[in-house]
Order: C-alpha cells, then sequence, then structure tokens
C-alpha cells in the first residue's frame, strides 16, 4: 500500500467521531461514514457537534456497493462488531488495511476471521477522554493511537498509516510490542472501565481517592497474573505505567462504561471482566475481584432494562 487516500469508518460515535472529525479535515469526501439509513437521517438532521464545532460528514449506506477504501477503521463497541464487520463489508478489498480501535483484546482476531483481510494492524486508543452524548461528543484529551503489525515489522502499511495520522494531526504511537500494548490497556479498562461504572465515579474520583483506585488496582493485578499465562508478561512496570495516563484525563470525565450505564446502554463486560474469568478458569487461576465486578456490572445491566 502506498499513500492512503480514502478511508471507510464505521462507528460515529465518541471514538469515531472524535478521531474521524480530524480525518475529516484532511479527507473531506474522501472519509466515509458507513451506517445504515436511520443512522444517517439522525446524523443528517443535526450533524456531529464534535468538541462544539458542527460536521457533515460523507455518509453512504452500508449495504450499497463500494470501491474498496484503502483504511478501514472501526470505532463501534465490542457487541456491535460482527454486524459492523458485515455493513462494512463492500468497503474491504485485499489491500485494504483494517484498524479496530475498539477496546479488549478480541477485535481483530474477530476481524480477521471474518474477513479473511490480511492487513489487519492491531491498535488501541490511549489517553482520550471522549463523551458522547446523542450526536454531540467531546473530549478534552485525544490522546494516541498506538497501532502496530503483530510480528512487530514496520511494514508498508504501518508506514502508511503514519504518513496519513501525521497528515491529519493525529498523535500516534508504534510501540515495540503491539500485542503487550494492548494488553497492558486492556489491564486498565478491566480496573478502571470496570470500578468506575460500579461506582458510577467520574475519573476525578480515581484520580484524588486512592481507595477508589485500590479497587481498580485489584481488578488489574488479575489481568497481570492472567497474562503470564498467555505469554504476554505483563508488570509492576506496565501498570505504574498507566498512573500518569489516568492524570492526564479530565477530572469530570467519564470511561465508556460508565457512560454506557448511565445511557442505560449494555456495557463491554462481556470482554473485560467475562474475558478475564474465562482466561482465569482456562488457567486455573482464580479471578474473585473480576468475578464480582462482572456480576455487579451485570445487575446494572438487568436494573437499566428493567427501568426501561
Ligand atoms: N469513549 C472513550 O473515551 C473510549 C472508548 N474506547 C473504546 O472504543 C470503542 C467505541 O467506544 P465509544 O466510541 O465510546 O462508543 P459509542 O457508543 O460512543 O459509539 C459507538 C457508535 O457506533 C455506532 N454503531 C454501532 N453499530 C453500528 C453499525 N452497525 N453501523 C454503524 N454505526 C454503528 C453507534 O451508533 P448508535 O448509537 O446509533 O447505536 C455509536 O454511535 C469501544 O470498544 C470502547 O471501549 C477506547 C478508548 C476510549
Ligand atoms: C482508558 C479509557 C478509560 C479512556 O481512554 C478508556 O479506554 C475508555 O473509556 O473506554
Amino acid at each position: 500500500m502506498g499513500k492512503i487516500n480514502t478511508v471507510s469508518l464505521i462507528g460515529l460515535g465518541a471514538i469515531g467521531a472524535a478521531y474521524g472529525s480530524k480525518l475529516h479535515l484532511l479527507l473531506g469526501d474522501s472519509l466515509t461514514v458507513v451506517a445504515n439509513e436511520e443512522r444517517i437521517q439522525r446524523y443528517e438532521d443535526t450533524g456531529l457537534n464534535v468538541n462544539s464545532e458542527t460536521y457533515h460528514f460523507h455518509y453512504q449506506i452500508s449495504d450499497t456497493a463500494a470501491a474498496p477504501a484503502d483504511l478501514v477503521i472501526f470505532a463501534v463497541k465490542n457487541a456491535e462488531l460482527d454486524q459492523a464487520i458485515e455493513e462494512i463489508g463492500h468497503h474491504i478489498g485485499p489491500n485494504t488495511i483494517i484498524l479496530s480501535l475498539l477496546n479488549g483484546i478480541s477485535s481483530e482476531e474477530i476481524i480477521k476471521e471474518a474477513t479473511g483481510n490480511e492487513h489487519v494492524l492491531y491498535s488501541m486508543c490511549v489517553g482520550i477522554d471522549a463523551q458522547r452524548n446523542g450526536t454531540s461528543i467531546h473530549y478534552g484529551n485525544l490522546g494516541r493511537i498506538c497501532y502496530g503489525e503483530q510480528n512487530q515489522s514496520v511494514s508498508e502499511d504501518v508506514l502508511a498509516v503514519k504518513e496519513l495520522f501525521n497528515e491529519a494531526g493525529i498523535s500516534y504511537e508504534i510501540p515495540d510490542d503491539i500485542k503487550h500494548s494492548v494488553w497492558a490497556k486492556f489491564m486498565f479498562n478491566v480496573g478502571i472501565n470496570q470500578t468506575s461504572a460500579v461506582l458510577q465515579a467520574p475519573y476525578s474520583i480515581f484520580q484524588n481517592i486512592p481507595a477508589a483506585y485500590d479497587l481498580a488496582l485489584a481488578a488489574m493485578y488479575e489481568v497481570v497474573t492472567i497474562s503470564k499465562k498467555v505469554g504476554v508478561h505483563l508488570t509492576e512496570e506496565d501498570v505504574k505505567q498507566y498512573t500518569p495516563v489516568l492524570h492526564l484525563l479530565s477530572p469530570k470525565g467519564k470511561t465508556s462504561m460508565l457512560q454506557d450505564i448511565e445511557a442505560n446502554r449494555k456495557t463491554e463486560v462481556e470482554y473485560f471482566a467475562g474475558k478475564v474469568c474465562e482466561i482465569g478458569k482456562e488457567f486455573g487461576v482464580p479471578t474473585p475481584v473480576n468475578e464480582q465486578l462482572y456480576k455487579i456490572i451485570h445487575v446494572k445491566e438487568e436494573i437499566a432494562k428493567y427501568r426501561r
């Protein structure tokens, strides 16, 4: 792949709109947002408001024919991924590079398996505190997108994405070991997203009340333990590296999981505690903190359904 000229994006929520707005400023209509008619109608009615600027993206209805894009970006929630893969299928050709900005440790494998595409890079975003209210998105920090090849090579695809991000003004990092970085981010999400959802607490609580962050740490240490069983080997150093990340987030900001709870949406608990408990069981490692978080967050989802 030479230069990336066309990008298709699916998922115009907090993450998709935040990074999509940067790409739109660079690419104009060469950035296509793929969605069904109902969503497109909603986006066209008001435009997308990102940090008080209104954006009108170029939209394409999901089941219409399309030329493959140079780059496809997934920015939906984990439970929405299978449907999104199907709906953006026309935009994926044999040479299309794919980035998945979803949290968790499974989306890249799922995309590879479903599409047979050989240009899926491993990626995640870190240090971003994007919040969504309907079609209005606000972020204090855009953070950076960490990405790379699983085999750690600096491939043509990696370089093409680097050029795009440089031109769009999107901060990025190409870590030496992207799998390790994805797991470290997973560890942080397992801690902060889940405890924030249970405590219904914004980042300021974790920044200022050590006992609150201790709860998150207890869940994170279970990820450190299971990571050693799957050959990733997270360490105390990885845990420590996330303390400054937490302190850079906007104090009033909320994790994506707390936003889901407050908006009565299904959360990503299956992909956080659910995954930790699954791997723990496989290797005979107890994961009591995540077991409790899993149960409590499920009850919160049930309460939301009951109230609806
Ligand atoms: N928010 C944050 O600060 C961060 C989030 N993340 C991760 O990024 C991922 C996305 O999170 P976030 O942006 O917060 O989630 P949001 O819920 O804000 O956004 C997801 C968007 O995807 C849309 N969508 C779902 N299915 C489809 C589909 N089939 N076609 C088109 N659009 C679709 C949803 O539309 P609709 O509302 O109409 O259903 C929604 O707008 C998650 O994995 C999250 O964990 C990572 C880092 C930080
Ligand atoms: C790390 C954090 C909490 C913010 O970037 C996140 O990934 C999320 O809200 O899902």
